[in-house]
């Protein structure tokens, strides 16, 4: 049995997540992600705001009807807010109300500075006590399960914030809830805050502490880890981090900082990590919020290595660069990026699994191709390889070469196309016009080797996907009665072009060089 102590997950990916611009869910959406976050296991559901709108407050009720876990609801320190937050809660199994009043001077003085609330600062916040303790009497004459935030706590007076901590406890708070509403603190700053309330409130043992941290300084992870070591047993966090401006903590950061280094504490969470990245998928493309690239735990790069020396470090052994396994966190694999920064290690392993067995010299010359395409392209796909395997597969004993490319083409130009073409140590070297780029360079291949034209057809087809895909052309020539198909693949459709018809012309030289009929129409 653990011995570990439980960190309860509140998650609020619906309530302040939803407060991210831009992100608004519809009812039906928000039960597809409560019904997500259930199989994540989260404790808490923080549905929304009921209060704030028709939608919102539907959506709290539909939550509450069908969720097993506990729903709660937010709602100002005002007996309005907390009446609609109850009658959407009301048939939730565990229903929470969670009412909330800011307690730092800046926002005492800022939101609170009609004279109704007092002229004083003192007065004030004896108001803002009388007010949240009011709330919290109030919602627990409704509700037994009640949580009061203390707004922009990380900005607030430790003595200040101490004291009404305990008035809150004391009026039926079971969840005290300290948030860094504006992403301020430092994590020794903000453990040192939680650690201080342990000391200062006498009743603190009656409720769970609980921290709600935002990221304006990239802070928010951090800060509820340093918590959690000091004492706070509940983390607000929303999946993807998203929330107002920079966002909350970020769920899956936490539970995972948690779990791999579970050398380091004594705490655990009941989340199911296997379904991190399926809620982070479905809430991104649910809120349209992207999650970027090199996001930790579920972004694309996550478990994606693209240089050599990691791509041979993982394929001797995992762990070198993986401080966690893909699967713990539902990610299918780890992802070997091939691109420009990769290895002949890396790139051997992939046409391995593609089917390709290359190795030595065969291995060198792939690879100069593949750098070839990877200095072009951001990422090298298998399909981009089967093509290149083909084209050097399919490449002549002695290949007539492309050295050297210029195009010259607009709407307002002639096309002209400059070729260096070298045969072992010869170059050749020749310019034309045409009626098209293509049609340029093939006539200034034609004027550089001397030859009369010999196109039978020519066609070109993009073979990978994306802005930089592989332009495959494939080109075939008539001599007499036979055939010599070439083929060219490049990122520029001008130079597959080009090397598709070298190849043809390569074909054609062996052919009557060997008397070899074997590159007679082969049927492409
Ligand atoms: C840190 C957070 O994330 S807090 C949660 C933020 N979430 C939201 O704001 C949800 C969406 N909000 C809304 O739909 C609306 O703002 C409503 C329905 C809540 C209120 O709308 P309105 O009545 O038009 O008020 P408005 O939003 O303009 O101003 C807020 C009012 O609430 C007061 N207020 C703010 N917080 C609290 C609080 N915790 N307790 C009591 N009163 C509060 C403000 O002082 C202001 O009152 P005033 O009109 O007397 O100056
Ligand atoms: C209402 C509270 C918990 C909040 O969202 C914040 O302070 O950021």
């Amino acid at each position: 049995m653990s011995t570990k102590e439980q960190v309860l997950i509140f998650d609020t990916t619906l309530r302040d997540g939803e407060q991210s611009p831009g992100a608004s869910l519809s009812v039906q959406e928000k039960i597809e992600i409560a019904r997500q976050l259930e199989k994540l296991n989260v404790d808490i559901i923080e549905a929304g705001f009921p209060a704030s709108s028709p939608l919102q407050f539907e959506a709290v009720q539909r939550i509450s009807e069908e969720s097993g876990r506990t729903v709660a609801a937010l709602s100002r320190a005002i007996e309005r807010d907390i009446d609609e937050a109850w009658k959407a809660l009301r048939s939730a199994r565990r229903p929470r109300i969670h009412t909330f009043i800011s307690t730092s001077d800046i926002h005492i003085l800022g939101k609170f500075g009609h004279e109704r609330y007092g002229r004083t600062l003192a007065e004030k916040r004896q108001t803002i006590l009388d007010m949240a303790v009011r709330a919290v009497a109030y919602a627990r004459t409704l509700c037994d399960d009640i949580e009061f935030s203390a707004e922009d706590a990380g900005r607030t007076d430790p003595a200040y914030l101490a004291e009404i901590t305990e008035a809150v406890i004391s009026a039926g708070a079971a969840t005290v809830n300290i948030p860094d509403t504006t992403g301020y603190t430092w994590p020794s700053e903000f453990g040192k805050k939680i650690a201080g309330l342990r000391e200062r409130v006498t009743n603190i043992d009656d409720a769970v502490i609980s921290v709600h941290c935002h990221n304006d300084l990239g802070l928010a992870v951090a800060n509820t880890i340093s918590a959690i070591e000091h004492g706070a047993r509940q983390a607000e966090c929303s999946m993807n981090g998203i929330g107002e401006r920079a966002g909350n903590a970020s769920l899956e950061e936490i539970v995972m900082a948690l779990k791999v280094r579970s050398d380091l504490h004594d705490y655990t969470t009941g989340i199911t990590t296997r379904e991190l990245y399926n809620t982070s998928r479905m809430v991104s493309s649910l809120t349209g919020i992207i999650v970027q690239p090199n996001k930790a735990i579920v972004g694309d790069n996550a478990f994606s290595h693209e240089s050599g020396i990691h791509q041979d470090g993982m394929l001797k052994n995992r762990q070198t660069y993986e401080v966690m396994t893909p699967e713990s966190v539902g990610v299918p694999q780890t992802h070997i990026v091939l691109g420009r920064h990769s290895g002949k290690h890396g790139l051997q392993a992939r046409l391995d699994t593609l089917g390709y067995r290359v190795a030595g010299e065969e291995l060198e010359t792939v690879y100069q191709r593949f750098v070839d395409v990877a200095d072009k392209k951001k990422e090298v796909y298998d399909d981009d390889l089967r093509v290149l395997m083909g084209d050097e597969l399919s490449k002549p004993v002695e290949p007539i070469e492309l050295d050297y490319l210029h195009i010259n083409s607009g709407t307002a130009s002639i096309p002209t196309a400059t070729v260096r073409i070298r045969i072992k140590d010869r170059t050749f070297e020749e310019s034309s016009t045409g009626d098209g780029p293509v049609d340029a360079c093939f006539r200034a291949i034609e004027r550089a080797l001397g030859l009369e034209q010999l196109l039978n057809t020519y066609s070109v087809r993009s073979t990978t996907s994306g802005r930089q895909a592989l332009g495959e052309a494939t080109v075939r020539l008539k001599d007499g009665d036979k055939f010599f198909t070439g083929r060219g693949v490049s990122t520029d459709i001008i130079e597959a072009s080009a090397r598709a018809y070298l190849q043809a012309l390569s074909l054609r030289e062996n052919a009557a060089h060997h008397d070899h009929n074997t590159t007679i129409d082969n049927g492409i």
